[in-house]
């Protein structure tokens, strides 16, 4: 199935005298896109510009050609963009099970609240527990399922694997592999190396504000200067 175009061209975000994102031009055709680059470097801006949640001063982004540039984070979700935002916001007080509700669409749709609990059977066990009684790993389930339960043309998660145990991680990489083949589009956000090139064929690497290079996966694991150089490690950690 092909997935939905989503087109970043030449956005600029200024906060200030800070020249966050630089002319991002970036694109998402039907395919996995993983986006790595180390800390700071504008990663999160970016999400946050295409989710209407910071004003962007040049440049467009476009939702399989309608312009989403300049509308609000609710006009964005409603067009179909979702966003898995970094760090699992919570509600303490809601459960599992409440926070799902808050999301689900009514009608015929192909994520609904028992496919979110088939997938993560984990959050069917902790259905009735409250935001503040998860781990990490189920905070992070929950906040990829609320996404996931809006049932978005394209969504962006990111740095999903942040803080998560390495059999999560696997468990992660399959769940979104499965949601791109079935044509969702997927953003990827990661600095996980081996989460990014295993998700995506494609990486795009961000150096202060501006896409430095896209390339292969297989190109980027082969390449070990280039992992020191934009991600400054040796190894996917
Ligand atoms: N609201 C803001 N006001 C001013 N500066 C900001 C704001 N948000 C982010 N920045 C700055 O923008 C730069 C890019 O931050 P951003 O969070 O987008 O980077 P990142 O690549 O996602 O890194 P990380 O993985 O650490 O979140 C940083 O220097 C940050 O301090």
């Amino acid at each position: 199935m092909t997935g939905s175009r989503l087109d970043i061209s030449d956005l600029h975000v200024r906060f200030g005298q800070a020249h966050i994102l630089q002319g991002v031009t970036l694109s998402l055709d039907g395919a996995p896109l993983s986006l790595i680059g180390r800390n700071g470097m504008g990663k999160s801006t970016l999400c946050h510009a295409v989710m209407g949640m910071v004003a962007t001063q040049e440049g467009t982004v476009e939702l399989d050609g309608t312009k989403l540039t300049g509308l609000g984070p609710n006009q964005v979700a409603r067009k179909g963009v979702a966003l898995v935002p970094q760090g699992r916001r919570m509600f303490p007080s809601l459960s599992v099970h409440e926070h799902l509700l808050l999301v689900a669409r009514k009608g015929d749709h192909r994520w609904t609240i028992d496919r979110v609990y088939e997938t993560f059977p984990r959050l069917f066990e902790r259905r009735r527990n409250g935001g503040n009684q998860l781990s990490g790993g189920e905070q992070q389930m929950l906040a990829i399922s609320r996404a996931l339960l809006m049932n978005p043309r394209v969504v962006i998660m990111d740095e999903p694997s942040e803080g998560l145990a390495p059999v999560i991680v696997d468990h992660l990489i399959e769940t979104l592999r499965q949601i791109a083949a079935e044509g969702m589009g997927v953003l990827l956000v990661e600095q996980n190396m081996r989460v990014a090139t295993a998700v995506s064929d494609r990486v795009a690497i961000m150096v202060t504000g501006q896409i430095a290079a896209t390339m292969p996966s297989r190109d980027l694991e082969a390449d070990t200067d280039a992992q020191r150089r934009y991600l400054g490690v040796s190894h996917g950690h």
